[in-house]
């Protein structure tokens, strides 16, 4: 273990790099703050009540869990006090929330899902909580939707942390992706007990895999190029890719993705008959641009089948959008055949 602190990491990022704002290193440690309490809140699980349904829904239409409810509480709580932040937008919130009056304001918009994957909780099974980070336009009001409509580019920072076996939380800030791992040690057992120490520098995705993860259940729906790709990994070694290609699928984006980060791979939540109205599953300011960063930066690719995710000029604070992320080989031939190819 290399034992450096997540905060000692971003002060060494920043002397590297120059360029990491004051108040860029305090929103990112007070998030970093925010998935401890969360993951100590999951970690709590059936003794402390906070298992189940939550009663409500969000602006999705979507039943929320309890911890949707805690975990986006969490966030608010912790950045309210404001000094870097200008405000928030949550998939469970209808509208931004801006930095409550009286409090200082600060330059930077932080965008979360901070329950991903959460019909995985009552089962025991990995969730996490994803990040965007986009600098507020001068002279802009956070209260508004239109500060918060910067296409994936336009990030500074974006990351998620998996609530898994251990806690990790994976960033970039457009120099590489890093992993830290959460010494969950007592404190008074470690010197770094409570702290996301770096574990992996530097994660890559190799651009070829035999790895692939889809909700096999909505087949009949798909466009006929996933179609295509699909029936082609599944015909193997006897078909036109000549090799045999495994299949997984947690249910949870941010625990396919950190499979992808880990050991390769290709993620598909594709356009399908059932979403199409939607514009797709997930949600482009809260899942696809984040998790498409980081996967660019681990050097994979990620696409709507026909268009770079990142480049979306985003139209709606809560809007969808297909997504197909990974190893490079394979999320250029699910594009090309979109395109006919
Ligand atoms: O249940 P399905 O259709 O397989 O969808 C799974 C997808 O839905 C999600 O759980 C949506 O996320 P939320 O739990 O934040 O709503 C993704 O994490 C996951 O990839
Ligand atoms: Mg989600
Ligand atoms: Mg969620």
């Amino acid at each position: 273990m290399s034992g450096i602190t997540f905060s000692a990491w971003l002060r060494d990022a920043q002397r590297a790099h120059g360029s990491l704002p004051a108040d860029l290193i305090q929103t990112l440690e007070v998030t970093a703050d925010a998935c401890r309490r969360i993951s100590a809140a999951i970690g709590q699980g059936a003794l402390a009540g906070v298992l189940g349904a939550a009663g409500s829904a969000n602006v999705q239409g979507e039943d929320q869990k309890k911890l949707d409810v805690i975990s986006n509480d969490i966030l608010l709580d912790v950045h309210s006090s404001g000094g870097h932040l200008a405000g928030m937008a949550s998939e469970e919130m209808d509208d931004p929330f801006p930095i409550p009056d009286g409090a200082p304001r600060g330059r930077y918009l932080l965008l979360f899902d901070p329950l991903d994957g959460s019909s995985n909780i009552d089962i025991n099974v990995s969730v996490g909580t994803i990040f965007s980070v986009l600098e507020a336009p001068a002279g802009s009001n956070a209260a508004e939707v239109a500060p918060f409509l910067q296409p994936g580019t336009a990030q500074v920072a974006a990351g998620y942390a998996v609530y898994g076996p251990s806690t990790q939380l994976i960033l970039t800030l457009g120099h590489g992706v890093h992993a830290f791992t959460l010494d969950r040690r007592a404190a008074g057992e470690a010197a770094t007990a409570g702290e996301f120490i770096l574990t992996q520098e530097g994660m890559t995705i190799p651009a070829e895999t035999q790895e692939f993860a889809i909700n096999m259940s909505n087949q009949r729906f798909w466009e006929a190029p996933v179609q295509r790709y699909v029936d082609e990994l599944l015909a193997g070694k006897a078909g036109v890719r000549g090799r045999d290609f495994n299949m997984r699928w947690v249910a949870a984006m941010v625990a396919d993705v950190h499979r992808i980060l880990t050991r390769g791979g290709v993620f598909l939540y594709p356009l399908d008959s059932k979403t199409a109205a939607k514009g797709g599953k997930l949600r482009l300011m809260y899942e696809a641009n984040p998790m498409s960063w980081l996967v660019e930066q681990a050097g994979g690719a990620a696409s709507t089948g026909r268009q770079r995710i990142l480049d979306i000029a985003p139209t709606g604070l809560h809007q969808r959008v297909p997504v197909i992320l990974g190893s490079r080989a394979e999320v250029e031939r699910v594009a090309g055949y979109h395109q006919g190819e």
